[in-house]
């Protein structure tokens, strides 16, 4: 009998590839980073070949070094950092360009111009998002008038494009295919019809022969071939990263929420069969959709997202930019040192602001700096920066919702940080949990390949392999709290609008 389900959960740092077994625990992991580009200020590139190969690499070895062979996969989730954009030529396989990563900025010019043109409303109506440079539909814009012949090959049907989950399905099977809930990062697709939009398409000028089928989240779409694993696999389960981590954490209710502490930060809320329409700037985006039994209508669940760009990656920059922690983990030692922050606040806009600020033109921030500070003031400020952008996104959150917040669900490699997890619940004011598999994102994947395989059978199932490993209760007075929220506002004031003159 097959015993585990494969998660391939390709993030924006690194490929991973994992086993889970029937109760959802990890059997096996093999991660591999890879290279990050910054060509020009406020560009990230990933080589899309770097992705596919990383992929494949960690998917083979996590089979080879447990002896597990095909036979022993009942089918393969897949998971991706979204929005990044990648174009391929259909014959050749080949990528026509580098992928553009969802942090890239580099399309504000042509959302302030669509947004002067008054497309703002529209996009929000039909897409749940924001005109911002953060999504894929300019992004693809910004490729067909840019990279020579692009245009003209993807008018005569020579050119794909897909985000990562695309990419990977294409390469692992030959199918052109993505899912509703990366379909829903694009621009290009209305939520509620849950279809491409020819009004959407003309105005990015997409031509529809580029755009990927979608397919359920959940259900076969697609067999990878047997020359990757030994024999063919189904892929029976894809999503986006956040919106899978909110499936792994089992936020199946409405009003349950979870955040994700990766190289950029997301909070998720559950809001059910209904595309609840924010007044605070948060994004409504469609969580998964649940292929059909007997003939019965798909099921669609949508979310609020608040979306931070920068979060664990400013732990990164002070590994790989300034050097002074040789590992991730090494932070929380070095902010231990200090007492508190010192009065130092470091506001990460190193690609814009996202939720609440939507502004592409903020740039980093390091404030307050005295004689007296120190590179654990530093760390410090690094890790608070994270709890701070989170507390402005739930209570953009806690605005819209009609259930006040009882919990917050954490996951991914930063809420590893028991530092950070702490100062997180005493600035929310409500207990942070953190649960026992932290690769939620995975899971989330697994599960959504699992129930369309009858590896797993419904949702209470999986909501009951949930298991805490660690509550963090808010214990901070509240004077204190408002003190430093009111200096990290004034310190994102320094921020905001650097790049306009
Ligand atoms: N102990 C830690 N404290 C703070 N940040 C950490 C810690 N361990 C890892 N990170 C950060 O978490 C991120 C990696 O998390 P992960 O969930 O793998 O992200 P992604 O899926 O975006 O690649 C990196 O940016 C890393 O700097
Ligand atoms: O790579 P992550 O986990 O930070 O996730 C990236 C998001 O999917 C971007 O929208």
């Amino acid at each position: 009998m097959s015993r585990y389900l494969l998660a391939l959960d390709q993030g924006t740092t690194s490929s991973r590839a994992i086993l889970f077994d029937r109760q959802g625990r990890i059997a096996a992991i093999e991660q591999k980073e890879f290279a990050q580009h910054y060509p020009q200020s406020g560009w990230v590139e990933h080589d899309a070949n770097d992705i596919w190969r990383s992929q494949l690499e960690v998917a083979q070895a996590v089979l080879k070094n447990n002896h597990v062979k095909a036979d022993d996969i009942v089918a393969i989730g897949i998971t991706n950092q979204r929005e990044t954009t990648v174009v391929w030529d259909r014959k050749s396989g080949e990528p026509v360009c580098p992928a553009i990563v969802w942090q890239d900025r580099r399309t504000a010019g042509l959302c302030d111009r669509l947004r002067g043109e008054g497309k703002e409303e529209l996009f929000a109506r039909k897409t749940g998002l924001v005109l911002d440079a953060y999504f894929a539909g300019t992004k693809l814009n910004w490729i067909l008038e840019n990279v020579p012949d692009a245009r003209a090959r993807a008018e005569r049907g020579e050119l794909a494009f897909g985000t990562v989950d695309s990419w990977l399905v294409y390469k692992l099977s030959g199918e052109h295919v993505t899912d509703s809930s990366n379909a829903s990062r694009s621009l290009l697709f209305d939520i509620h019809r849950c279809e491409w939009d020819d009004e959407l398409m003309a105005v990015l000028q997409v031509p529809r022969s580029m755009l990927p089928r979608v397919v359920a989240s959940s259900g076969i779409a697609a067999q990878a071939k047997a020359e990757w694993f030994g024999s063919p696999l189904p892929i029976a389960g894809i999503a986006g990263d956040q919106q899978a981590a909110t499936f792994g954490q089992a936020c199946l209710r409405e009003g349950m929420v979870k955040n994700t502490y990766g190289t950029g930060c997301f909070m998720l809320m559950q809001t059910g069969a209904q595309a609840a329409v924010s007044k605070n700037k948060l994004l409504t985006t469609i969580g998964w959709t649940l292929a059909a039994e007997d003939g019965a209508a798909p099921q669609t669940s949508y979310m609020l997202e608040g979306s931070i760009f920068v979060a664990g990656a400013v732990v990164q920059w002070l590994r790989d930019g300034l050097g002074v922690i040789t590992k991730s983990s090494d932070i929380e030692a070095l902010a231990a040192q200090a007492p508190d922050n010192g009065g130092v606040y470091f506001v990460p806009a190193f690609t814009g602001l996202g939720t609440p600020y939507w502004d592409p033109y903020a740039r980093g921030s390091i404030s307050g700096l005295t004689r007296g500070s120190t590179k654990a003031h530093l760390a410090r400020a690094a890790l608070e920066s994270i709890a701070y952008q989170t507390a402005d996104v739930l209570e953009a959150m806690q605005k819209d919702a009609a259930i006040p917040l009882k919990e917050l669900r954490v996951d991914g490699g930063a809420a590893r940080n028991d530092l950070l997890m702490q100062f997180q619940a005493d600035m929310l004011g409500v207990p942070v949990v953190r649960p026992q598999v932290t690769e939620t994102t995975a899971l989330g994947a697994a599960y959504l390949a699992g129930l369309a395989t009858g590896f797993w059978h419904s949702q209470e199932e999986i909501s009951a392999m949930w298991q805490v490993d660690r509550l963090f209760e808010p214990g901070m007075a509240a004077d204190l709290r408002d003190e430093l929220l009111m200096r990290w506002h004034k310190a994102v004031g320094c921020s905001r609008g650097w790049m306009l003159d």
